[in-house]
């Protein structure tokens, strides 16, 4: 990847038992690091984990990588800036026990997090829609990722779908 754009690249290696799953160790880091990452994703939520947040970003660190801290709460965007976190991304709003799953963006998140930090803040989870892009860049986000919405053949399909006249139905087209 790193050699096929000049943009921008994000890693992040998902692996391990969870709750963490996104670049929870220092090992991780490193790999993601030196696979050509610019910045790698690292989870900074609160919850139990591995090791903590500031090893995982100083591996990722020493291995010439920027960090970007994928949260689900203000609080966590802080201290994950505070431990030395380049950027800040919303990715994990509505994947935690304390945060619920709004059907779209969590633009409240984002905004709150602009105002806070003086870290970069990247707007991801559920940046869907051309409209979507607008209101987060209105928003102040540095950046917006956009994922199941151009990766995932099943996202799209059930999307066209919704599409489809309910007459349909009766000839199988829906499942
Ligand atoms: C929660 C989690 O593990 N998010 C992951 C983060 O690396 C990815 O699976 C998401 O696709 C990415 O965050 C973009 O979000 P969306 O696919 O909603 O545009």
């Amino acid at each position: 990847m790193r050699t096929a754009v000049d943009v921008p690249v994000i890693g992040l290696w998902k692996d391990g038992p969870g709750p963490v799953v996104i670049t929870p160790t220092s090992r991780h880091a490193r790999a993601v690091a030196q696979a050509g990452a610019h910045l790698v994703a690292i989870d900074a939520t609160d919850r139990s984990r591995p090791e903590p947040f500031a090893a995982v970003v100083a591996a990722a660190h020493a291995a010439g990588a920027l960090v970007l801290a994928d949260v689900s709460t203000e609080a966590e965007g802080k201290a994950a800036a505070d431990a030395g976190a380049d950027a800040v991304a919303t990715t994990l709003s509505g994947y935690t026990s304390r945060t619920p799953k709004t059907p779209g963006p969590d633009f409240g998140l984002l905004e709150r997090l602009v105002t806070r930090l003086s870290v970069p803040v990247i707007a991801e989870g559920r940046y869907r829609t051309a409209d979507d892009l607008r209101r987060a860049y209105a928003a102040g986000a540095h950046a917006v990722v956009v994922g199941n919405a151009i990766t995932s053949p099943l996202y799209l399909t059930r999307e066209l779908a919704r599409s489809v006249p309910a007459h349909a139905d009766t000839n199988g087209v829906h499942s």
